[in-house]
């Protein structure tokens, strides 16, 4: 484990992303960002293998952050204000990437993909038994998500980090929330929101049919 493992908390990350869904059940961006920004942290702490997969995640927080310091910033508030204003003033690339490559839809459905493999990891990490490779857990959640999204390049080279995950147990403790068992508990508090984003988030983008783009 690298230095700085300190530094995360599993318990702000977690908070972060109970904070995102409103009492309309609108997802708030600024505590989505903040959840990932968290999970960077953490991932940086694994080493620099990988660096290449933080840096595209701190890419894609920081598009989005521009448009919540920008003159817009109001419309960037939630998911649903951004897909509102974003689609009714054409400032989506529906078809190909051209005039708006860098949307805030294409850029959170990135993240929004992201959350659905982080949901399906902490499950198998919280379900695992106390020996089981967190490599494993991870491989198998990535196969199964984010890797239908991915060229062979990345997903060779993802394949290839994983292999320098700590086990379980490490792994867990690293979270600082106390023993193995105490992070495995606030996992299983924590999921069902995460859970919530995900599941709003993805009727939100079905229903514009945001889902592939580009
Ligand atoms: C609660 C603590 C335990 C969990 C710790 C998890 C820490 C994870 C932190 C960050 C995850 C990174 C999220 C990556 C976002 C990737 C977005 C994406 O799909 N980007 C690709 C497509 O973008 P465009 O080209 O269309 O702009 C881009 O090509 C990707 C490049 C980098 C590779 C992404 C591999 C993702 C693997 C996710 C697993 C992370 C492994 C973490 C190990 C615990």
């Amino acid at each position: 484990m690298a230095a700085g493992a300190e530094t995360f908390s599993l318990r702000e990350v977690l908070v972060a992303f109970t904070a995102c869904v409103s009492e309309q059940r609108e997802v708030r961006v600024d505590p989505y960002l903040a959840g990932w920004k968290g999970l960077v942290r953490f991932l940086n702490c694994l080493g620099t293998i990988f660096s290449f997969i933080s840096k595209d995640a701190v890419t894609k927080i920081e598009i989005i952050e521009n448009y919540r310091n920008s003159d817009q910033r109001e419309k960037y508030l939630t998911v649903q204000s951004m897909v509102e204003y974003e689609l009714a003033n054409g400032l989506v690339d529906l078809q190909k990437r051209s005039e708006h490559p860098d949307s805030g839809c294409r850029t959170f459905l990135r993240l929004h993909r992201a959350l659905h493999w982080l949901q399906m990891f902490l499950e198998g990490l919280r379900t695992g038994e106390d020996n089981s490779k967190t490599s494993v857990i991870c491989s198998e959640t990535y196969n199964a998500s984010l890797a239908n999204y991915h060229p062979w390049i990345i997903r060779k080279a993802a394949g290839v980090a994983f292999c320098a995950l700590p086990t379980r147990n490490t792994f867990l403790e690293t979270m600082n929330v106390g023993t193995a068992e105490e992070a495995v508990a606030m996992l299983g508090e924590a999921l069902p929101y995460i859970c919530e984003v995900y599941k709003i988030t993805e009727e939100l983008y079905a229903q514009h049919k945001l889902l592939d783009l580009p």
